[in-house]
């Protein structure tokens, strides 16, 4: 057989096989819309969205996948699939950090899927804002990054809100050496990036850059935007705002540590059911006294709760007294959650849970 007749036979193949996706994927958005109006006849306050059900969808995608395509590209395929079929009922709106082309957007896409209309919010706190409004239903805001630690604005954003994290992102960051067209590769004197990327990159600019000024903007976007125009600097920031601004990879995963990543929070009005596999955010108020944080973690250690993190804070009243953000695995609906937090609130001054969610699946 020649190589146009093999070419011609696996193509035929490919044809047929799409077919029946393409049929398969329909029948399922037919369900999902049954599913609509199915939630829409009980009445009351309608979620369309339904984050412990979409982990278990995409964990058993995951389990069962045989390959050749790895577990996450099958994920991520459903992933989309899911969020088209979740367009149908009704669209899910998500304000991020902005502006557009931060890894925030980023975060928010790959747990939303395409089909999110996402809106760009000018800080953290009018990401907060926006949710509280009602003008989303979802806001996405970066927490921690494996290098530079803690982003603790996003913590004390949570003592004076009443918002709920519904669920988690981790989103593996790379970090490149951007250009605009017209930018002399031998002549950059400037770097502009965001101080934490600046900082994620900071041996490599030393190597390979250690007399440029390094120069702290709001966002790696805006750095991004800002080097379009001129010709002797250069932007650190990521894949999706080299894109936006058409600008030129002069080096790629420039970040000193080859695993840093960001781990981002959902937050939104919404309780989530338990998944099977999720993880609960607790905020204390403790006074300043000896054995207080011990006294916290008792209950997690005799009760064998895995701890995922503990963070200090200074609380906003009165000096020297501190609130605690402490993650959990467990959701607060299980017997084993129930009884630490009820002993918990009795060794506090004040505690609120801030949500039940499913663990990060992508
Ligand atoms: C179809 C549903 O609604 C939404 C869409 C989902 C899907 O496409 O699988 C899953 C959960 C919900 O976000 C559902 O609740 O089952």
């Amino acid at each position: 057989m020649t190589e146009a007749e093999q070419l011609a036979i696996l193509r035929d193949q490919i044809d047929q096989i799409d077919q029946q996706i393409q049929t398969l994927i329909n029948q399922r958005a037919q369900c999902a819309q049954k599913v609509a109006e199915v939630k829409q006849a009980s009445g009351g306050d309608v979620q369309f969205y339904r984050p412990e059900r979409e982990a278990q969808v995409l964990r058993r995608v995951m389990e069962r996948n045989q390959g050749p395509l790895s577990d996450e590209e099958m994920a991520r395929l459903f992933r989309e699939i899911m969020s088209a079929c979740l367009a149908l009922e009704e669209p899910v709106k998500v304000a991020f950090l902005g502006p557009e082309g931060t890894f925030t957007q980023e975060a928010s896409l790959k747990h939303f899927g395409h089909s999110a209309v996402t809106t760009p919010m000018a800080s953290i706190d009018d990401v907060f804002r926006e949710v509280e409004a009602g003008a989303v239903a979802y806001g996405v805001v970066p927490v921690e990054n494996s290098t530079e630690g803690v982003i603790s604005h996003t913590l004390d954003s949570f003592i004076d809100s009443s918002l709920k994290i519904s669920g988690e992102v981790v989103l593996r960051i790379h970090q490149y050496l951007l250009v605009g067209t017209n930018t002399r590769r031998d002549k950059i004197s400037r770097i502009y990036s965001h101080s934490s990327s600046l900082a994620q990159c900071r041996k490599w600019l030393d190597q390979h850059y250690p007399t440029a000024e390094r120069i702290a903007v709001s966002s790696n976007a805006e750095a991004a935007r800002l080097v379009q125009s001129e010709w002797h600097s250069a932007a650190i920031a990521g894949d999706m705002a080299a894109q936006l601004y058409g600008l030129e990879k002069l080096a790629e995963r420039i970040e000193d540590q080859p695993d840093n990543s960001t781990r981002f929070l959902i937050i939104g009005n919404q309780e989530v059911l338990a998944s099977g596999d999720d993880k609960t955010s607790l905020m204390v108020a403790t006074r300043n006294q000896p054995g207080a944080l011990h006294d916290l973690l008792e209950p997690f250690h005799r009760l064998g709760i895995d701890l995922t993190r503990v963070e200090t804070r200074p609380s906003k009243v009165g000096a020297w007294n501190y609130v605690f953000f402490i993650d959990f695995a467990g959701h607060a609906g299980d017997e084993k959650v129930q009884t630490a937090l009820k002993e918990i609130g009795q060794r506090v001054s004040d505690m609120k849970i801030l949500g039940s969610y499913p663990k990060g699946v992508l």
